[in-house]
């Protein structure tokens, strides 16, 4: 079991943050945390950790207390706002952390060498933190918490303020890492959290409204087009009278959500496409199902 709780709450105060949050965990490769600011996320991912106690409830974590040292080496989280050392080189820096957690010197090198080659930085090791970009130093914190080949790896919005490509690099290191730790992501990222989650949890007002699998559940019925921007105004009246189509909404700017007949037309996608290239509309994107943003605000859960 990854992580349990049962009426779970947190007050700071008279501030209620989360409020009797049952959650069961186990088996995801990797969670998403989402909901807006002040939902209780940050408050959640703390009592994990065991730098907050709770007010009521209970929680454990990999089948332990919070905090406990069963779980020292066993869990890491990685603060939204970690900042690296600008006095020490990385390397020094990072056996430092491994020396914490009773490693040996040759072993905290070899460890600190085995991850900044998993955040592909393997030469940043005598570097100082100032000599690197903002998405490198990031990747290095990132690579910090992954020392000591923890199970579980708390990550706080960790791709906020990244460029594409170090963005990229942070959502690969997870998927490669999938099978070898599990991950439990906080982020308001939501099309990027699809690429690297597997379990959603939706967070409101200290309550958990939403739970979804990413790839489970989906209506295959639905396909989401976005066409071309100088597709025509009457894009999505074509649209709809093409054969199987039931409906289509229109989400806004050229992109549509198409309900068809999934039994007479198994493979619409395919005449869709045929469709698109006859009429000579260029598309941008077409995607199976529902967005993970549909599907958490749209109502259109299949959950
Ligand atoms: N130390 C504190 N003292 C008083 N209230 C707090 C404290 N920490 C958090 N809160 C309140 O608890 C609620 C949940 O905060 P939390 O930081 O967990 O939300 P969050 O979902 O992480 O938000 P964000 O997305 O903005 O980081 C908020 O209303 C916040 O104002």
């Amino acid at each position: 079991m990854l992580i349990h709780a049962h009426q779970l709450s947190k007050s700071y105060g008279s501030k209620l943050a989360l409020d009797r949050v049952d959650l069961t965990l186990d088996g995801s490769d990797s969670i998403a945390l989402v909901g807006p600011n002040g939902a209780g996320k940050t408050t959640l991912m703390s009592l994990i950790c065991g730098y907050l106690q709770p007010s009521s409830g209970s929680l454990s974590v990999l089948g332990q207390a919070p905090g406990s040292s069963e779980l020292l080496g066993q869990l890491s989280a990685l603060p939204q706002d970690a900042q690296l050392d600008p006095g020490f080189s990385i390397g020094i820096q990072l056996r430092h952390f491994g020396a914490l957690q009773g490693m040996s010197k040759s072993e905290a090198d070899r460890e600190a060498r085995r991850v900044l080659d998993l955040v592909q930085l393997a030469d940043t090791f005598s570097s100082r933190p100032q000599d690197l970009s903002h998405g490198m130093r990031k990747r290095v914190t990132i690579a910090q918490a992954l020392m000591g080949q923890p199970k579980l790896v708390l990550l706080d919005e960790p791709t906020a303020g990244l460029d594409p490509a170090n963005a990229r690099a942070v959502r690969e290191l997870v998927n490669n890492l999938r099978g070898q730790c599990h991950f439990l992501i906080s982020s308001h990222n939501l099309e990027e959290l699809q690429k690297m989650c597997s379990t959603v949890l939706h967070i409101e007002q200290g309550r958990i409204s939403q739970t979804l699998e990413v790839h489970g559940g989906q209506n295959d019925a639905i396909l989401t087009l976005t066409l071309a921007p100088q597709s025509g105004k009457d894009a999505g009246r074509w649209l709809g009278q093409l054969p199987g189509v039931n409906e289509v909404t229109h989400k806004g700017q050229q992109e549509f959500l198409l309900r068809y007949d999934n039994n007479a037309h198994p493979q619409f996608d395919i005449e869709l496409l045929q469709a698109l290239h006859q009429q000579q509309m260029e598309y941008r994107q077409l995607g199976r199902g529902l967005s993970l943003e549909d599907r958490l605000f749209s109502g259109s859960s299949t959950e």
